[in-house]
């Protein structure tokens, strides 16, 4: 049990199924704790936040008023006294708020003498652990914490809190043969408030479900109902993450986040789909499917992290969520505002067992910044004086991040943020989307000549980086040429510690041509092309010691395996001087990576690390090779399913006759090359094209449009020439 404390804070939240509720003035909320069977040591419960009364009366009279001769504490605003239940008894609080629209109205904290004594194992246990498999040593005792009424509401707990106190599952119940079921009545009777639009079908996409957001509250819903399934059958906890990335504001998406912080597995996308797509008098029979194609056993406790971006529509999305885990009877824990990668740290700290780290966004700045000021210790002392960076934040959750986070790595770097979303809209006119696309320096940002700057997406899971030079002229890193930065910082090391550990790098079709030359040609290290989409990468690296992966849109990370890191861990403690030097970077650059996912504050602190070690200047890091001119269009056709594609996407199967176009149009230019995907996460096909001339690229693009409109089932606007 190591050093558990004995005292656990629980928020108080007063929620409705659909979404927050206006308190008037002087309502009382009444809160029970209740102990079933009753706590063989007294507790102490402190309710805090609001003006509060606290009673208690005999458990084994069940839940009737308490009798009118029991104490009350009124104790005003702020922290509440602390108030003695005895054994045997249970709880019950009263709230009374001031008019204001709340959800989380306070907190109690339950103090529990002894408590370490009482309990058996910790939970969560990593899913490849043999132990996740052994059976739990029962609870003494349960806690539950409701309401009165209790069908208004529920409670929202850390099972990290009290997961040991064994909370019953809620919501299901048993059928015939004695086994649990799911309790689809509550389902059906929940999803009728989150109902399916007619007709409306969604594909489980790159990156989980997005569309516009007012169509996705049953889909939210839904993967809530989802999550706990994943979750009882993995046995660990899911992650739900809402967000749209890098889409425009008025979008909105969900994905789910697997045990080990990666993306969801592909045969339970199938199952996301489905489930978002049944008929509201189907989802019971596609839930049933599901527990049984999956082999879920139902007995399992489920636990579900959810986080969100600060979208207008994230919050309400993220209650929907909350009420389909809750309508299944799994328990969780909503974060609020996250970046993407931060939720995906959450899930695997928590089912590591915090070996990855603590499962707190304060864990995870502590984690990431003691890597960084490590790392960077000796470059810091050479005194160099340009360690000042310039972030675009696209108006979206990284600038909140970022913000509380700086001061954990100043003063060795010092960032100033632009687009923090106080005035501008999400991803509108800025971020790394725009950028990498467009091609010029987002809106919002004071850039003056050779000053390095980046920009993040709107949930902080992609970083690229820019800079105008004397001539006014403007240079884009992207993810190939940070990929190719952090390639050869780690090949250095390597070689140092000598100790034939593997490094690859792994690309999609959308790298720059310029990137993998160099990378296989004059790095001589091992490239290897994937589907669009972090999940295809993120497999494909996991096959080398080290393995860097980065979209040219700057999502990327770099994953080693626990051969390496054993290994160079054993290095950095027995080696001598240089080897160990060495050794020891490695080690730091272990922990500054988030090897859960691509991550934008991560990245750019290993890039700031890799460019102070080293010395080097925007412009020198940018001149490791050229890129080829390249551009990349859209197209809106009817249905972009018509499109199937071979070869890591490279190449067209169907329609018939459109490969044979792009390879006509392909040939007319030199060092050129051009595909056509249809996007996993807009409603449109993606046209990229390079060639030896801006003109020359932009050409190609256009007419590679243009065939596709023609063949592929264009609608409104033909493609135009000229960008
Ligand atoms: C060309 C491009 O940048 N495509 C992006 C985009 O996917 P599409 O399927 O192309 O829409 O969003 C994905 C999720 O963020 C990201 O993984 C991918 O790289």
């Amino acid at each position: 049990m190591g050093t558990k404390p004995d005292t656990y804070t629980l928020p108080l939240y007063f929620l409705t199924p659909r979404s927050s509720i206006h308190i008037s003035q002087n309502v009382s909320l009444k809160f029970r704790f209740s102990f079933p069977p009753p706590p063989p040591v007294p507790i102490w419960v402190q309710v805090s936040g609001f003006s509060t009364s606290v009673r208690s009366y005999p458990v084994a009279d069940g839940w009737q008023a308490p009798p009118a001769d029991t104490a009350s504490l009124n104790s005003g605003k702020g922290e509440g006294p602390s108030f003695q239940i005895p054994p045997r008894c249970a709880a019950w609080a009263a709230v009374s708020a001031a008019t204001r629209e709340v959800r989380s109205i306070g907190e109690a904290r339950l103090r529990i003498p002894g408590l370490r004594g009482l309990l058996g194992p910790p939970r969560s246990t990593p899913v490849s652990d043999p132990a996740a498999s052994a059976p739990r040593t029962p609870a003494r005792w349960a806690f539950r914490l409701s309401q009165e009424p209790p069908q208004t509401g529920t409670a929202n707990v850390s099972p990290d809190d009290l997961d040991p106190l064994g909370l019953c599952p809620q919501g299901f119940q048993l059928n015939e043969r004695g086994r649990p079921d799911m309790d689809l009545d509550a389902v059906t009777k929940q999803s009728v408030l989150h109902a399916k639009p007619d007709g409306l079908i969604l594909q489980y996409g790159t990156a989980g479900f997005r569309t516009k957001a007012e169509h996705l509250d049953h889909v939210m819903f839904r993967m809530g109902l989802l999550a706990v399934l994943r979750s009882k059958q993995t046995k660990s906890t899911i992650g739900v993450m809402v967000t749209a990335s890098h889409n425009p504001e008025e979008d909105n998406g969900v994905k789910l986040v697997d045990p080990l912080g990666e993306m969801l597995a592909a045969s339970w996308e199938e199952h996301a789909t489905c489930l978002a797509n049944a008929e509201e008098q189907h989802l019971p029979r596609v839930l049933v499917d599901i527990s049984e194609k999956a082999a879920v056993d139902l007995h399992q406790d489920a636990f579900v992290v959810i986080g969100r971006d600060t979208r207008p529509s994230s919050e309400r999305l993220s209650q929907s969520v909350i009420d389909g885990v809750t309508v299944l009877g799994g328990q969780f824990y909503d974060y609020g505002l996250l970046t993407t990668p931060q939720l995906h740290y959450m899930v695997f700290c928590r089912n590591s067992n915090g070996q990855y780290g603590k499962a707190t966004v304060e864990g995870y700045y502590q984690k990431l910044s003691s890597a960084f000021v490590e790392l960077t210790k000796q470059a810091f002392c050479r005194g160099d004086d340009h360690r000042t960076l310039k972030v675009d934040c696209a108006n979206g959750i990284g600038a909140l991040k970022l913000a509380e986070m700086k001061h954990y790595f100043s003063p060795g770097l010092s960032v100033q943020l632009f687009n923090d979303g106080t005035k501008g809209k999400l991803n509108h006119l800025c971020g790394a989307d725009f950028v990498k696309s467009h091609q010029k320096p987002p809106q919002g940002i004071e850039m003056r000549a050779n000053e390095r700057c980046c920009s993040f997406d709107g949930d902080a899971d992609r970083i690229v980086y820019y800079y105008h030079d004397a001539d006014g002229q403007f240079h884009l890193i992207d993810g190939d040429k940070i990929a190719t930065l952090i390639s050869s910082f780690l090949k250095e090391l390597l070689l140092e510690i000598g100790d034939g550990l593997s490094l690859g790098v792994v690309q999609t079709a959308y790298a720059n041509g310029s990137s993998t030359r160099y990378l296989e040609e004059v790095m001589k290290v091992p490239v290897y092309c994937t589907k669009t989409g972090v999940k295809h990468l993120h497999h494909k690296a996991q096959e080398f010691d080290i393995g860097v992966y980065f979209e040219a849109n700057g999502h990327g990370t770099v994953l080693f395996s626990k051969a390496a890191e054993t290994k160079i861990k054993q290095l950095a403690k027995e080696s001598e001087d240089e080897k160990r030097k060495a050794a020891k970077m490695l080690e730091n650059i272990i922990d500054l990576f988030n090897q859960t996912i691509g991550d934008a504050i991560s990245d750019m602190l290993v890039i700031e690390a890799i460019l102070a070690l080293k010395g080097l200047t925007v412009q020198q890091w940018d001149a490791l090779y050229t890129d080829l001119p390249n551009r990349q269009l859209k197209v809106k056709v009817a249905d972009r399913q018509v499109i199937s594609t071979t070869d890591a996407e490279r190449q067209v199967v169907k329609p018939p006759g459109l490969q044979e176009a792009i390879n006509d149009l392909v040939k007319k230019y030199r060092l050129s090359r051009a595909f056509v995907r249809p996007s996993g996460t807009e409603d449109i096909v993606r046209v990229y094209a390079e060639a030896d001339s801006q003109e020359n690229t932009d050409s190609l693009a256009y007419e590679v449009s243009l065939a596709v409109f023609q063949l592929a089932g264009g609608i409104g606007e033909r493609p135009q020439r000229g960008f």
